[in-house]
């Protein structure tokens, strides 16, 4: 049967995919309440529609960071598109770009950083963690200005990888022909060894990730690059400040889609907090649970910029390649449309906290 919604996506993945690799996607860390948090309070928010107003032309279009997107999308950075697609983050760049939406390449892409750059149509930004080894973090970013990337996403949630029950149960390892490509030999070679007790995943994070940064060594990079510097992992108000006060061009509202600290509640409830404290010195972007052109609109009407969904565009490259990614990405988009019609609000400059019950 054809999918028909991003479900119908997720189903398949259930169905077809091996359990391990199913159970690093679809998996989440501790008791998995924040996973589960990130979908269900999607469900509880209300939306308000207005009705007689002319909705003859729906526009999608935002912009952000000085580009212009078709619609508020964007695929978050997720490691290792290879486990699930032979053309692994070559599809899904592909499919963005024709979607209409922005690509995050992870650190651990699967895919030579210069080819995912020639392969993109739209924004394209890099993310990072922040390695122990400074020369190698200095390195890759020298490679990503050059190849023409947008923005840097510095993952700011993980100091350490969490533990994940899942991988530890199934002995999760990656197999050999899936690599994290732009980083060094030493550094992917540690990801192919189990070992009791701590995934491969969480051993090689905490081996190379430096855990000791804090907002002063922000300061050493944003010296060092002129790209756009744009925090991911924020929750607190707090902290969402003291970006704004530490050169930070734009944050991420998420909490790892429930894979890093378990307990801490969804990204769209954090969300408001985070957008009242920067007060528009900064966009605001957030991910996690994202499944529908409904949630979208929620997501924005709480103020969000951009909204950057994660395991279902891995569902569509799992399905169908760069056609099933691509056609997740315009689902959401038409969802998006349908809904904005429907709430009575033809353009995303209409969508305020008012669209909410
Ligand atoms: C398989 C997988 C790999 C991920 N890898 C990364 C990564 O390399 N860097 C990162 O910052 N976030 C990573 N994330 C987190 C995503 O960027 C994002 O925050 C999360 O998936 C959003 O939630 P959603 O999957 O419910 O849309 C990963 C998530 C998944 C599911
Ligand atoms: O799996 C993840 O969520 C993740 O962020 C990650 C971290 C290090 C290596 C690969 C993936």
């Amino acid at each position: 049967m054809n999918p028909v919604d991003v479900a119908d996506y997720a189903e398949h993945a259930k169905a077809t995919l091996a359990g391990d690799v199913l159970g690093y996607l679809d998996g989440g860390s501790g008791a998995e309440w924040t996973l589960r948090e990130n979908t269900a309070a999607y469900r509880r928010i209300r939306l308000r529609p207005r009705v007689l107003v002319d909705v003859g032309s729906v526009d999608t279009a935002v912009d952000l960071l000085g580009s212009s997107l078709a619609a508020p999308l964007g695929v978050a950075p997720m490691a290792y598109h290879a486990l699930v697609h032979p053309e692994a983050e070559l599809a899904t760049v592909k499919a963005t770009g024709a979607a209409g939406a922005l690509f995050v390449a992870s650190m651990f892409a699967s895919t030579g950083l210069v080819r995912m750059a020639q392969a993109a149509t739209g924004p394209l930004w890099m993310q990072l963690y922040w390695l122990r080894d400074r020369g190698a973090l200095l390195e890759l970013v020298g490679r990503v200005e050059q190849a023409g990337y947008r923005a840097l996403v510095l993952t700011v949630d993980a100091p350490k990888v969490a533990r994940r029950a899942r991988d530890l149960r199934s002995g999760f390892t990656l197999p050999p022909h899936v690599r994290a490509v732009n980083l060094d030999a030493e550094l992917m070679a540690a990801s192919h060894v189990a070992e009791a007790g701590v995934s491969a995943i969480e051993r090689h994070s905490r081996e190379r990730f430096d855990p000791t940064i804090t907002w002063s060594d922000l300061g050493w990079l944003r010296e060092r690059t002129r790209l756009p510097l744009v925090l991911k992992g924020i929750l607190a108000g707090e902290d969402a400040r003291l970006a704004a006060e530490n050169g930070v061009d734009a944050v991420v509202v998420s909490n790892h889609g429930g894979r890093q600290l378990d307990g801490v509640p969804a990204a769209v409830d954090a969300l408001a907090e985070v957008v009242d404290a920067v007060a528009g010195r900064l966009p605001v972007l957030v991910d996690g649970g994202v499944r529908r052109g409904t949630d979208v609109l929620k997501a924005l009407a709480l103020g969000a910029a951009t909204v950057l969904v994660g395991r279902p565009v891995l569902w569509g490259l799992a399905h169908s390649g760069a056609a099933g990614a691509e056609h997740v990405l315009r689902l959401l988009r038409e969802e998006l449309e349908e809904a904005m019609a429907l709430c009575g609000r033809p353009t995303t400059v209409e969508v305020d906290r008012s669209v909410l019950g």
